[in-house]
């Protein structure tokens, strides 16, 4: 047993979830619950009145929270304190969106400073590119990016990129390969120009297979395409914070941005491995993310608990995991421009939290991480929201929408908008069978069978959902938003005493990939593994299909 789940907090929130009232019948006892159940900051409104919660069980998650000494475990985080113990680093994202004025000291260094730096050499980089100052091989301006890199060296880039599409500066295009699967590559290649190509290589260990062999493949295809190996120094740039593997590698030294070790490849994209974003919405616009950001930074670390939306949220998750078995989590962004943010939480969440031992240890006698995943709405209502409104799983939901369209094309907005907040008033409500009976009044169905009808037309409600929204999706409330999510994964492992920031799990699967990649190509077939796996690699050996 972890002292956790044996604590007063933990007891009473248990005792105290079971006998609580339908959702329903909350809203009739308080007219005023979307008022006292909803907040503001850093540009971005939630209201969380749409939960399994009264003000009895907002105590309650508090107590717990405070009992976790969250505050303090907080300030540890943002003091630089090393909290990431299984590797032992500090946690320090937070110090990338930092004003230039703050100082954060680390190992006797001001690392506040380094990160002002290393802006400074991205701004240059960015001005270059755009202004056409910085020329490929035959003397043509850059027009094509493409960014190598995978897991939080990709999806941060990719996803915050494709969020500001409407702040793209039009003279470049941008391209993402992460699979190590030659197809990604070479379709994305194919219709590029290498005379007016640069690419990013992103990967903070610069070891990850993936990467190196996806860099590899450009490289190729560069000097097929006619460039030489002279040329490579205009064409290849690096994000590392193994500065001497890239090197080695053949990266230009002058064409390396640094990275550090105290930075979670999840947590990166406000380093210069955002380097892609920075050149397609311009610097201005990057600091503008960086800013929204850090005044979720601000709130998160001053706000009192009960105000604090990182906390709000983040116990809410904990209270459906831990205590009405929830498994999973949706996020569903009503905003086509933010359909590739559940990817984005999905890592963050999913590679945070999707631990079983605590900072000691011990085994966890509850449950952590949920699975994250979710989409765009309208879309998911034709599919999956079938099985939020009638499933039997609960599936606690997160709602994104902004107020104002970049597009605001006849009645787009207000339909989107309409079927945003009835999703979550129908999982709230639901409907009952005598709801559903009277609906079928009028038909001219027999009576038992109007009766069975209405049973299958029965939804429970009480289904919960977090609306968040903002007045427009702007650089700014973006990073606001990203860094919200980043907190709220922070507060559920900072109660359940886990590390959020290693990921030993990840790790294994290199290093057995690794061992089947050698055996791969040996000269014999496989016999030491389980026969399973000797199989599948002999099959591949011989090209059986
Ligand atoms: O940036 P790299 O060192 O290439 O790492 C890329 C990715 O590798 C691993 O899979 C980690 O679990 C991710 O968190 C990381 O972002």
């Amino acid at each position: 047993m972890t002292e956790l789940t044996q604590g007063k907090a933990w007891k009473a929130l248990k005792a105290h979830t079971e006998g609580l009232a339908h959702m329903r019948a909350l809203f009739e006892s308080d007219t005023q619950r979307f008022d006292h159940m909803s907040t503001s900051a850093c540009g971005l409104f939630l209201d969380y009145s749409k939960n399994r919660a009264n003000q009895e069980t907002m105590s309650l998650l508090f107590n717990l929270a405070k009992d976790a000494q969250l505050e303090s475990k907080i300030k540890a985080m943002f003091n630089g304190e090393m909290i990431n113990t299984t590797e032992k680093r500090a946690v320090l994202h937070t110090a990338l969106r930092a004003k230039p004025e703050q100082e954060i000291m680390l190992d006797g260094v001001n690392i506040v400073q380094e990160v002002q730096e290393t802006q400074q050499q991205m701004e240059q980089f960015v001005d270059a590119v755009s202004s056409g100052n910085w020329k490929g091989y035959t003397g043509k301006k850059i027009t094509d990016i493409v960014s190598i890199g995978i897991g939080g060296s990709f999806l941060g880039p990719k996803i915050v990129s494709q969020a500001l599409r409407p702040y793209w500066s039009k003279q470049l295009n941008c391209h993402f390969v992460a699979n190590v699967d030659a197809s990604s590559i070479v379709e994305k290649l194919k219709p590029l120009n290498a005379e007016t190509t640069l690419f990013i290589m992103s990967s903070k260990s610069f070891g990850t297979q993936e990467t190196l062999t996806n860099t590899l493949s450009a490289k190729d295809w560069f000097i097929e395409q006619g460039g030489s190996q002279a040329d490579v120094a205009k064409h290849f740039v690096a994000v590392t914070s193994n500065v001497a593997k890239a090197t080695e590698f053949g990266i230009d030294a002058d064409n390396i941005f640094p990275m550090w070790d105290w930075v979670g490849g999840r947590y990166s994209l406000w380093s210069a491995i955002g380097l892609p974003i920075a050149l397609l919405i311009g610097m201005d616009n990057f600091r503008a993310l960086l800013s929204g950001a850090n005044e979720m930074d601000q709130h998160f670390i001053n706000a009192p608990l009960s105000e604090n939306m990182p906390v709000i949220m983040g116990l809410f998750s904990l209270l459906y995991g831990n205590f009405h078995d929830a498994q999973s989590h949706v996020v569903l962004t009503y905003d086509h421009y933010l359909r590739g943010l559940p990817a984005y939480f999905q890592q963050l969440d999913m590679e945070s939290n999707g631990k079983s031992v605590t900072l000691d240890g011990t085994e966890v006698d509850h449950s952590t991480g949920p699975v994250i995943w979710g989409g765009e709405g309208t879309n998911g209502q034709h599919a999956y929201h079938q099985l939020l409104h009638q499933g039997t799983a609960l599936i606690p939901a997160d709602f994104i929408m902004p107020l104002q369209s970049h597009n605001p094309l006849g009645e787009h907005h207000v339909q989107l908008a309409s079927n945003c907040f009835g999703q979550t008033q129908a999982l709230m409500q639901g409907r009952s069978y005598e709801e559903a009976l009277k609906e079928l009044a009028d038909s001219k169905l027999p009576a038992d069978e109007k009766s069975v009808i209405a049973k299958h037309k029965v939804m429970q409600g009480n289904k919960p959902s977090n609306t968040i929204l903002m007045d427009k999706l702007t650089p700014q409330t973006l990073g606001a938003l990203i860094a919200l999510y980043e907190h709220r994964t922070f507060v559920q492992g900072a109660i359940w005493q886990i590390n959020s920031f290693d990921q030993w799990g990840v790790e294994l699967g290199k290093t057995l990939g690794n061992d089947v990649l050698d055996r791969l190509s040996a000269e014999n077939n496989a016999t030491e593994l389980d026969c399973s796996s000797n199989g599948l690699i002999n099959m591949f050996r011989q090209k059986k299909i």
